[in-house]
């Protein structure tokens, strides 16, 4: 019951420090403590005095007893919705993620704009404020700066908030050339089945990282003066592994291949962000990437990373599912193409404007608008493949996009062990979708959808598309704990708000 006690207080006081920006090393400086302290508290592991309550009170300008959310997220919905007017996309989780995880290739400043504030965002934020980097928000909390320490704290590492996210494994990359051993714990992340790390240990072992797995941690050590001796070719073109490739590279001391490179649009962000820091890429958007690295990196950099094509995907089906005309603004539409297409092909009614640059001055941007359409199902199956094909975190759109549609449709989402059995749920709000097995769902459609009470399913995009289906469904829903949809999204609930729904965050107490 005590301990119970102490975690709710703890996740009070987490998620109020959240709200103001601050990271645990910040609110530590200004309780006159440690951000070690600071993250025993948040975790429930301290017992508190009423006088440190009330000092973290103010210091977070809210008062922590009577702030009233101890408990999970829930959202409560009232559907059927028509959505209206123009919402602008937010820059994407992924490229965010790989940009702070880069930030500790240079001892200089990095300021990255607009960085979405999300909670895979906020729990690397946690690991990097855990070892010393300085965190602090700018403009109204829009733009991020961050200052590394002279020397990183690796042993203070922030475990709990690390094991949250898959992310932390781009560490990877950057430590090996700041320090000859290291530990860094598991990656966590959604439940989408097992997610393999070995593409990343054989890439980084080209440049003398090598990784021990045991005890949950990864024991990492790196031999300095260690050349690939050739290009070095993944054995999947993973997102991540391209990343950690790059970062590796990026402080190598010579010319590196990376064959097999994933061209996607976080690479290109990386790629971009590394340029700015004087690394000289070749192949960007391709899948042969030459990197010049540089041994020594200590300017500061300041990098506005691009909008997330994953999240335009989302407002598009969010659209279709309520039958609704939208205008989406600020869609990187090179990293759309084929679900447009596709979509096309469907029958969506939709224009676009000419392309205009991203504030990275190099990625593509469109504003789309989506009308009303008369959708039926593809002749063909619904599949991912690595860019360019449809987004592998794109393919649970079409399942509620499908459900609108007349006729079936095959949803075959080989990627994933887990994902595609999620899209089952929907059948709770009044889908008609079948597990053909682990990866295969067959939709039929239009659907008549009905409101329902559900939990989130432990999988951030599963979760987005049963949170649309009830903006669809007429009557009041209820979703339950969505740390995992504010894991990717920022302020979900309060922008689809802001052109028709209706939707209410509420906790337990
Ligand atoms: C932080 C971040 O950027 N996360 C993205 C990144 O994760 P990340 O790069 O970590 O993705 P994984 O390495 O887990 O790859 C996803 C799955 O695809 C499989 N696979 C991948 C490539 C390939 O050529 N063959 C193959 O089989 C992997 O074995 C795994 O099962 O990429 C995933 C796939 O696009 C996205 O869902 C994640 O949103
Ligand atoms: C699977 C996803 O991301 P992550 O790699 O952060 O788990 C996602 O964004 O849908």
């Amino acid at each position: 019951m005590t301990d119970d006690y102490l975690l709710r207080i703890g996740k009070l006081i987490r998620d109020a420090r959240q709200h103001r920006g601050l990271t645990q090393a910040q609110l530590g400086e200004a309780l006159a403590t440690s951000q070690s302290a600071v993250n025993r508290i948040e975790q429930g592991k301290q017992n508190i005095s009423l006088e440190m309550i009330a000092r973290i009170g103010e210091a977070l300008d809210s008062e922590i007893v009577s702030l009233g959310y101890a408990g999970p997220m829930h959202l409560r919905v009232t559907g059927a919705t028509k959505l209206s007017g123009a919402i602008d996309v937010r820059t994407s989780k992924n490229a965010c993620v790989a940009l702070l995880c880069a930030s500790l290739l240079t001892t200089g400043r990095t300021t990255l704009r607009q960085v979405a504030r999300i909670e895979e965002v906020y729990r690397i934020l946690d690991v990097l404020g855990s070892i010393g980097v300085k965190v602090r928000w700018l403009n109204d909390g829009r733009d991020l700066e961050l200052t590394p320490p002279a020397t990183l704290d690796l042993a203070a590492m922030d475990v709990a908030a690390a094991r949250r996210t898959r992310s932390v494994l781009m560490f990877l990359g950057p430590l090996m050339h700041r320090t000859e051993h290291f530990t860094i714990p598991y990656a966590g992340g959604c439940e989408l089945g097992t997610r393999t790390v070995l593409p990343h240990l054989t890439a980084l072992r080209q440049f003398g990282l090598e990784v021990a797995t045991t005890s949950g941690s990864y024991h990492a050590t790196a031999t300095p003066g260690v050349s690939p001796t050739r290009p070095i070719v993944l054995t999947e073109r993973g997102d991540t592994v391209t990343e950690n490739a790059l970062l590796a590279a990026a402080r190598h001391d010579g010319v590196s291949v990376i064959r097999n490179a994933s061209p996607n649009y976080m690479v290109q962000d990386l790629c971009f962000f590394l340029e700015q820091l004087g690394v000289r890429i070749e192949g960007i958007g391709t899948t042969t990437l030459t990197v010049h690295g540089l041994p020594e990196i200590s300017c500061d950099v300041d990098y506005a990373p691009a909008e997330d094509p994953v999240e335009a995907m989302s407002l598009l089906a969010a659209a279709v599912a309520t039958s609704s005309e939208l205008t989406i603004r600020r869609v990187p539409v090179e990293f759309l193409e084929i679900e447009l297409a596709t979509l096309e092909q469907m029958g969506l009614d939709y224009d676009r404007t000419p392309e205009y640059p991203a504030a990275n001055g190099r990625t593509r941007l469109t504003d789309l608008t989506v009308r009303p359409s008369k959708l039926t199902a593809p002749t063909d199956k619904i599949h991912p493949m690595p860019f360019p094909g449809i987004n592998i975190d794109n393919i649970p759109f079409f399942a509620v996009i499908a459900a609108a549609a007349h006729g079936t449709t095959l949803i075959h989402d080989w990627v994933y062990d887990n994902r595609a059995i999620y899209l089952t749920e929907l059948t709770r709000l009044g889908a008609d979708v079948k597990l053909l097995d682990p990866h295969r769902v067959l939709v039929q459609g239009p659907t008549r959808w009905r409101a329902s009470e559900l939990m989130c399913p432990p999988a951030l995009r599963p979760a987005v598309v049963i949170l649309l289906a009830m903006l669809a469904a007429e009557g009041v829903s209820v979703l339950r704990n969505v740390y995992v949809i504010n894991r990717g999204y920022e302020d979900l609930a309060e922008r689809l708000n802001s052109i028709g729904a209706r939707i209410e965050t509420f906790r337990d107490i």
